[in-house]
């Protein structure tokens, strides 16, 4: 049995397997500012109450601080349902990415996680089957926590090889080109191999949050001791807590196991990537794309702004200067890596560099505010979607790549993995 059918069988209490429809009880719900109010206007047709307040989470984060009347009037709406349920996991505007506060807050192993979002699946990362939802359906679970899913199909993507100048955002870009943007559709891309074996928190969370983008319902990592770790350190889990996670850990045996398709990535010859106009599967080589001239540059999002992705930009930007034509935005996915950031040094060295600091949130990711793009402006952007016109102008363009490409860029003026 491949992962997710594992984990959902766990779940329901008897083997399911691909293609079987099951119904499921829900452990953790999610909407934002975007999707609250669809998901409360829907509910209120069906119910007036909801399942339990304690399994909901709202996080306002898409558009903080509200850009336009219409934001605000949303975000009065979504807190008129927090206050009215008596929703304790509410996170107003600046707490962060609702992605970064469900992975520092709420996600465990073996959870089945429904959200409002379609990079939901970013929390497979914690060994959980965690998906988007539409806002009806969100409805609908916010009423009964229930819902039904189809077991998906798995494709199994092993990373191997050593190469110091990889980061997970390069590989899950070259794993985007190699699978394309429909070729995961529906299925749950499970990953696996030594490079993933090794990899931290945050890295893992970059793979999974990407699945999406090639149609994917989910990508998962079995939990381990690097999982077990995390909940330790971000949650203060106590020994008692690990070992009973332990007791329930879910495994996989790779030899034994038969995937829909089977991947192995060796990243040991392998240059950073780059993901250009106007689709996240069209990825090249950054050698390919060197000396494409940039207009703005931002770094953050729910793939690529956590505490080591900062680090890694703030690594390049320590006593350089931003490109005088490029604007620089650097955007911490939540409150507590903004705190981290700023205690370590980090925010000093971007803001000397010339870089603008938004408030934790999605920022110029989806267009809506904090950076648009006026027509004909490249952007080199760290975020997981390059879209035709999703970050301003219908006729700009977007780049999508790792911090460490996005912080060297920056400072050059142009696509670059190069310093000097
Ligand atoms: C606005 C929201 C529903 C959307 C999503 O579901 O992904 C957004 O987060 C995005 O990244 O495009
Ligand atoms: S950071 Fe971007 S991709 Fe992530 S939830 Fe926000 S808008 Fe969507």
């Amino acid at each position: 049995m491949t992962l997710v059918e594992k984990i959902l069988s766990k779940k329901v209490g008897y083997n399911v397997y691909e293609g079987d429809s099951i119904e499921v009880e829900v452990d953790l719900a999610m909407t934002h500012d975007g999707t609250t109010p669809l998901a409360y206007k829907a509910l209120k047709e069906m119910s007036d109450s909801v399942w339990n307040p304690d399994k909901i989470v709202v996080a306002f984060d898409h558009n903080v601080p509200a850009n336009t009347v219409k934001a605000a009037e949303m975000q009065k709406l979504a807190l008129e349902f927090v206050k009215r349920f008596g929703i304790k996991k509410f996170h107003k505007g600046g707490e962060g990415i609702c992605h970064q506060i469900l992975a520092e807050n709420y996600v465990f192993p073996n959870m089945f996680v429904a959200g409002g979002d379609s990079h939901t699946c970013t929390h497979g990362a914690f060994g959980a089957f965690a998906t988007g939802f539409g806002a009806t359906d969100m409805a609908y679970i916010y009423a009964t926590g229930e819902t039904w899913i189809k077991v998906p199909k798995t494709i199994r993507v092993d990373i191997v090889g050593k190469n110091e100048n990889i980061s997970a955002k390069d590989i899950v870009l070259r794993v985007c080109k190699e699978i394309g943007r429909r070729g995961a559709t529906y299925m749950a891309i499970e990953y696996g191999g030594e490079v993933v074996k090794n990899m931290d928190m945050d890295g893992r969370l970059t793979l999974c949050n990407m699945a999406i983008e090639m149609g994917g319902k989910t990508g998962v990592i079995e939990a381990d001791e690097i999982t077990y770790n995390y909940l330790k350190k971000e949650r203060n889990l106590g020994d008692e807590e690990i070992a009973k996670l332990k007791k329930e850990r879910i495994t996989v045996n790779r030899e034994k196991e038969s995937y829909y398709k089977e991947i192995e990535i060796d990243i040991t010859d392998m240059e950073e990537q780059i993901a250009v106009p106007h689709h996240p599967d069209n990825v090249k080589p950054v050698s390919e794309v060197e000396g494409i001239e940039i207009d703005q540059v931002f770094i953050g999002s729910c793939t690529n702004g956590r505490l080591s992705d900062l680090r890694e930009a703030a690594k390049y930007l320590k006593g350089r200067e931003v490109h005088k034509d490029v604007k620089l935005i650097i955007i911490p996915a939540s409150k507590k890596v903004f705190m981290q950031a700023l205690k370590e040094g980090l925010i000093d060295i971007f803001v000397k560099a010339g870089a603008m600091i938004c408030p934790p949130g999605c920022g110029p990711c989806l267009g809506a505010h904090q950076g648009v793009l006026a027509e004909g402006e490249v952007c080199l952007s760290t975020t997981n979607r390059n879209f035709r016109g999703r970050m301003g102008h219908i006729n700009s363009y977007i780049y999508l790549a790792s911090p460490k490409v996005a912080a060297i860029s920056a400072i050059k003026g142009y696509i670059t993995n190069k310093l000097d």
